[in-house]
């Protein structure tokens, strides 16, 4: 699969995602449905945006028992996507499960499977006191991606701190997905573990929202999150 930036469509209906796509002639971008929409538009949005041709990935974040998102998993695999995910705190027969239940329902191609390590809008602080977990953030995220690994998992969610070391653990296969991106100068809002697209050159594939969508100019943003990512960005020229 292609490097792609995923642009998050965040969006309250089918109508306000596609009119942005529309008006700001975002067709060929590759888009992320999470639980905002999907909640509310459902498989009917899945098949328009696939009418449309984008690549989807579907970020549903599964996290329950292993019974539950084995049936779950062959649901979501006859929406045909390109990639869905499930949290890695759900343990090692969650997440085989889930792989079990993706292979099970898929008709033609499997999507990919992507296990989220720790969230974006997740820090130290946060991981020790909330969630008391006293190793830090980059040993978690890693025993993490290690345990999606053995899961059969083809790759994680992580920020772009750890995206290097996954891939000296895991494997350059082992596909490293990175949120929490903004363009320079740009409100972390509710991100904690943020980064600019030229910081994320180990990561296989990025996810953009609010840099992108509620940018003035959300094609330009568009434009120059690829660029910075492919390392074309100069300030002085742009
Ligand atoms: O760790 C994670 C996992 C998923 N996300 C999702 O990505 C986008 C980010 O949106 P921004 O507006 O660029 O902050 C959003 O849909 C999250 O649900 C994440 O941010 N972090």
């Amino acid at each position: 699969m292609k490097s792609s930036i995923y642009i998050a469509l965040d969006f309250h209906t089918k109508k306000e995602a596609l009119d942005f796509l529309d008006v700001h002639q975002l067709n060929e971008a590759p888009v992320k449905v999470g639980m905002q929409l999907f909640y509310r538009e459902g498989p009917l949005l899945i098949q328009e945006l696939k009418k449309r041709g984008h690549s989807i990935f579907l970020d549903l974040k599964l996290h329950d028992i292993p019974n539950t998102v084995y049936h779950a998993m062959k649901s979501l695999a006859h929406l045909d996507v390109d990639i869905v995910n499930i949290h890695a705190s759900g343990g090692l027969d969650m997440m085989k499960a889930a792989k079990k239940g993706l292979e099970k329902g898929s008709a033609t191609k499997i999507p990919l499977l992507l296990a989220v390590t720790q969230l974006t809008s997740t820090d130290d602080l946060m991981l020790s006191n909330e969630l008391l977990i006293k190793e830090p953030m980059e040993q978690v995220v890693l025993s993490y991606a290690e345990l999606a690994k053995r899961a059969g998992v083809n790759g994680v969610v992580c920020s772009v701190a750890e995206s290097k070391f996954i891939k000296q653990l895991c494997g350059t296969e082992f596909v490293t997905v990175t949120p929490g991106i903004r363009l320079k100068h740009d409100h972390a809002d509710d991100q904690k573990r943020i980064a600019t697209p030229s910081q994320a050159r180990f990561s296989d594939h990025l996810v953009m929202g609010r840099s992108i969508t509620q940018s003035k100019n959300p094609k330009a943003a568009y434009k120059r999150a690829l660029k910075e990512w492919n390392h074309e960005y100069s300030e002085t020229t742009n």
